[in-house]
């Protein structure tokens, strides 16, 4: 695998006007780099940004400021050239065509395209292909929109919250051919807001917050921001035995249960089993979700004010004159 990057963000932001003469940052300052064959889950809150920052990396949306190429290219132009296929929230299917009719429609708008039959046969429509599309499930719309996406076999997949309304089955299903595809080389950017889709499918993850991003690396070691484990154990311990824990970060008691967070827990099990009344101990690995609602409540703890608006202007402005008599 290459190591220079497919795709390649420098300080991209996107600001909206408030309506009060001030501007937000739906993006703010967003440099990311992407490389062949990487699978990244892009989460956040509703209005992190996601759907934002990846309409912009489409050539759908402009930022205001900032550098993105796709290939060495520009959005549009890597969109033109069929290196970037789509699978978005919107963008409506034509209910009275079959399956079949709506890709062959598709790929006849491309110069160059993979074949009909292989990419249904990827999105898993074979069987499904004289069936009207307004009778298909969601799922299956979702597959389809899948292998829309694949016909121009890009080099680079972005995703949506692809899986949104699909049953769990349906949703193992696709990511087993989103796999599949990144298998090939294909980079895979996904937004979602199903947490257990980034752990169980992406190497890396990227945490957007108020349009910035407040995590970036391997699942694994984002998922580590939320303490390694949790230790749970049955005991009543004075305030100056729980104050002498090693290794927690953070605890709680509920009743004669006590729930420990902690970067060690085989040190921490030691101490509690050898040397406390504590019994009845379990530890289980922090997730990603723990890890997301903790990143993002520290950020809101200790975000500086994101937009400035312009009333706010007038007042900082007016506080100024006034020290300054
Ligand atoms: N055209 C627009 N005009 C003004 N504000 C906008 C526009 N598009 C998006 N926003 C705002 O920008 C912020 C980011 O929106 P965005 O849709 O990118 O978030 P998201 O992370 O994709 O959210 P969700 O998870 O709900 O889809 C939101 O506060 C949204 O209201």
């Amino acid at each position: 695998m290459s190591s220079e990057p497919i795709i390649r963000t420098e300080h991209i932001t996107k600001t909206y006007p408030t309506g009060d003469g001030g501007r937000f940052r739906a993006v703010d300052d967003v440099s990311l780099s992407f490389a062949p064959g990487e699978v990244t889950a892009i989460l956040g809150p509703n209005g992190a940004g996601k759907t934002t920052f990846l309409d912009i990396v489409l050539g759908l949306n402009t930022s205001n400021t900032g550098n993105l190429t796709i290939l060495g290219k520009s959005p549009k132009k890597a969109v033109q050239h069929g290196h970037v296929g789509a699978l978005l929230q919107t963008g409506g299917l034509l209910p009275d065509l079959s399956v079949k009719e709506t890709v062959q429609i598709i790929a006849a708008l491309h110069h160059h395209h993979v074949g009909v039959d292989t990419v249904m046969e990827i999105a898993g429509l074979t069987g499904i292909a004289s069936k009207a599309v307004g009778k298909c499930s969601g799922g299956q719309q979702q597959r389809l929109k899948f292998a829309l996406a694949l016909l121009p076999k890009p080099d680079v997949l972005i995703l949506d919250e692809p899986t949104a309304g699909m049953d769990p089955a349906a949703r193992h299903e696709f990511w087993d051919r989103m796999n599949e595809q990144a298998a090939t080389g294909t980079t895979v950017l996904f937004a979602t807001h199903y947490l257990e889709e980034a752990e169980q499918f992406a190497r890396r993850t990227v945490l957007m917050h108020g349009g910035r991003v407040i995590a970036d690396g391997p699942t694994d070691e984002v998922r580590r921001h939320a303490g390694s484990a949790h230790v749970s154990v049955t005991w009543s311990p004075t305030p100056t035995e729980l104050i002498g824990l090693p290794c927690v970060e953070a605890h709680e008691v509920r009743g004669n249960q006590v729930l420990l967070r902690t970067d060690n827990a085989d040190k921490l099990a030691k101490h509690l089993l050898t040397t406390t009344d504590a019994h009845s101990l379990t530890i289980r690995s922090a997730s990603l979700e723990e890890a997301f609602m903790q990143l993002t409540t520290a950020d809101d703890q200790h975000r500086a004010p994101r937009a400035t608006t312009q009333m706010e202007h007038t007042q900082m402005e007016t506080a100024q004159k006034e020290t300054a008599r």
